[in-house]
């Protein structure tokens, strides 16, 4: 049975005071334990989340990290910077961060690899632009990014990742994919992945992500393949992010 995850991705949004007060209003208000409820926060608040977090169900995961350890990389930040101050989780390869920062399948994997081998759940993203969804190409893009994105995970290490399909065309758009297409994609996704390691495919959770909103987390959860939700402009709001969490 895999544990629904359900991560709000804050993106550039709110200051160390903003992202305290949002937690101190819903901590009380996430008291489920059948979900993983996670807050994927810009990193300065990511040490002051934590702390107020404690002892609460509420995860935290950062939006992205550097894949070397230490080194001359100007602005970036390392994996064990964020194992320090206790990073549940980690979003890579974000489609904004393909886009607007030049992440490639290649840094996504290493990345990938580096998470898992600090002891961080990566959460890897993958889909599709609305062109390539135009071509029927979204599941053999999907194919390759999670093929090359899971590239020399071990079979111990498989469970740890988290899958978010993301179509890109529905991103903070307001349009979302029908449930029912979104669990196809996923559905294959985990063909995908099955194909590469076996039935320990069906361990793997699969989020999906685009304008996921309180009025639609329950119909999309409700879905065979999908396990959880990467929320971006809905997961702001401290009253959605409960509702969400509650599905
Ligand atoms: O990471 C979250 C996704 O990019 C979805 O964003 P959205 O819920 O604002 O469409």
């Amino acid at each position: 049975m895999r544990k629904p995850i359900i991560a709000g991705n804050w993106k550039m949004n709110k200051t160390i005071a903003e992202a305290l007060e949002f937690v101190n209003d819903v901590k009380d208000r996430v008291t489920t334990t059948e979900v993983d409820a996670v807050i994927c926060a810009p990193f300065l608040a990511l040490k002051d989340l934590k702390e107020a977090t404690k002892g609460t169900n509420i995860k935290i995961g950062a939006q992205n990290m550097h894949f070397e350890e230490s080194g001359a990389f100007t602005g970036e930040v390392a994996p064990a910077m964020l194992k320090e101050i206790g990073i549940d989780y980690v979003v890579i390869g974000h489609s904004e961060r393909r886009e607007y920062f030049n992440e490639t399948d290649e840094t996504v994997n290493k990345k990938v690899l580096k998470a898992l081998e600090v002891g961080i759940d990566p959460i890897l993203c993958c889909g599709e632009t609305l062109e390539q969804r135009e071509a029927s190409q979204t599941k053999e893009v999907c194919k390759v990014q999670v093929e090359k994105g899971l590239e020399n995970v071990s079979k111990e290490d498989l469970a740890k990742v988290v899958v978010a399909y993301e179509p890109i065309w529905a991103i903070g758009t307001g349009k979302t994919a029908t449930a029912e297409d979104a669990n196809d994609v996923i559905a294959y996704i985990r063909e995908v992945i099955a194909g590469l390691y076996g039935e320990l495919a069906n361990d793997v959770r699969i989020q999906y992500g685009g304008s996921v909103k309180p009025a639609n987390v329950s119909e999309i959860m409700s879905q065979s393949d999908i396990d959880g939700a990467l929320v971006g402009g809905a997961s702001l709001a401290a009253n959605d992010y409960v509702e969400l969490v509650n599905f």
